[in-house]
């Protein structure tokens, strides 16, 4: 077979890839579904053609054809650590009291949205996918490759040969969540009581085909590898992420002060029931990493970050339903 072959066949696939990213990372496309879907089928035309010329990150292959009797167990080299959980501004207050004890360095912190998902770890090797798992009891918890790389906003491959781990919350915007209940309900099927419990069934689902039918993504936050992505804060591991073509939670924002973060939760009380997406919280993180390290952890949760609860909203659940449907 000659090479013209082979380098179109990898023309074709780099191609859909950065026309993928473009729509489910940046959320802006270049081409019309119609354009990539004729360039995805002559991919497929050429790869069954020619099957030993389909690599693992080809487009082609997000869902696989295996259904698996089981899951393996993962152990995470570096634990997934939980939060500790602050419920008034009070509470807030004594967590930066606690800081200012435990650093003498000027403190910022970073607030992001607490996505109300499932935590997922990727790994990557040589800038390959090569492991999806979810946090379990953040030292075990299980492989489930098969399903995360059919989450389109997931790379399969970066552009450089990176070997990191990334560490996120996996989740389902609350448009799929509503469409899905419904052809549930249609079929009468048990429906999910919330997004969360409907990206936890999915991701734990054998066969990839129904997870790759639930339109889940992922908002990535976290990585063991600062080292090697040399960075020195939260704010700039966010900011490497996105670079390197993850999906960072726009809504991250630095803040000089408690009195800011506040400022922040009480905007986002009020912005949260029109996002497409759910969250329960906002996560407070001290931004720099020296002083993440000085202030250190307890048993199970991090001491330089916490998170605010929303107050449960049994009541206004109804209402934010019908508000937003
Ligand atoms: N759910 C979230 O959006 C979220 C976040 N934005 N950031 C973190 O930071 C980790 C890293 C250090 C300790 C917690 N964790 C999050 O969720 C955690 C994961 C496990 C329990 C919480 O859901």
């Amino acid at each position: 077979m000659d090479t013209s072959i082979e380098q179109k066949v990898q023309q074709l696939r780099e191609q859909l890839n950065r026309w993928s990213h473009e729509y489910y990372v940046q959320d802006r496309p270049t081409v019309t579904d119609h354009e990539y879907d004729e360039t995805y089928h002559e991919l497929v035309r050429l790869e069954t053609e020619y099957p030993q010329l389909v690599t693992s990150d080809s487009p082609t292959q997000r869902v696989g054809g295996v259904v698996l009797e089981g899951f393996e167990k993962v152990t995470h080299q570096n634990p997934m650590l939980s939060l500790s959980n602050a419920f008034s501004k009070e509470d807030l207050q004594a967590f930066d009291d606690r800081i200012k004890k435990l650093t003498n360095r000027t403190i910022d912190y970073v607030c992001e949205l607490k996505i109300d998902g499932l935590s997922v770890a990727l790994t990557y090797q040589d800038g390959q996918l090569v492991l999806g798992a979810t946090r379990g009891d953040g030292v075990i918890g299980e492989d489930i490759t098969h399903n995360i790389r059919t989450v389109k906003s997931v790379p399969l491959s970066l552009e450089h040969p990176w070997s990191i781990e990334v560490r996120g919350e996996c989740y389902m915007p609350k448009k799929s969540f509503q469409q899905l209940n419904q052809l549930r309900e249609e079929e009468g099927l048990e429906v999910f009581a919330n997004p969360r419990n409907a990206a936890a069934g999915s991701l734990r689902q054998l066969d990839s085909k129904v997870a790759a039918s639930r339109n889940l993504a992922v908002f990535l936050y976290q990585s063991p590898s600062v080292e090697t992505l040399e960075v020195a804060s939260q704010m700039e591991l966010l900011e490497k992420m996105q670079a390197l073509g993850f999906v960072t939670n726009q809504e991250s924002v630095l803040c000089h002060s408690i009195d800011e973060v506040w400022a922040f939760i009480e905007k986002m009380t009020v912005e949260r029931n029109n996002l497409p997406y759910e969250i329960d919280g906002i996560v407070i993180k001290v931004n720099d990493f020296k002083a993440q390290e000085e202030i250190g952890f307890t048993v199970k949760a991090p001491k330089w970050a916490i998170a605010y609860k929303f107050p449960a909203e049994e009541a206004q659940t109804i209402v934010r339903d019908i508000e937003w449907t």
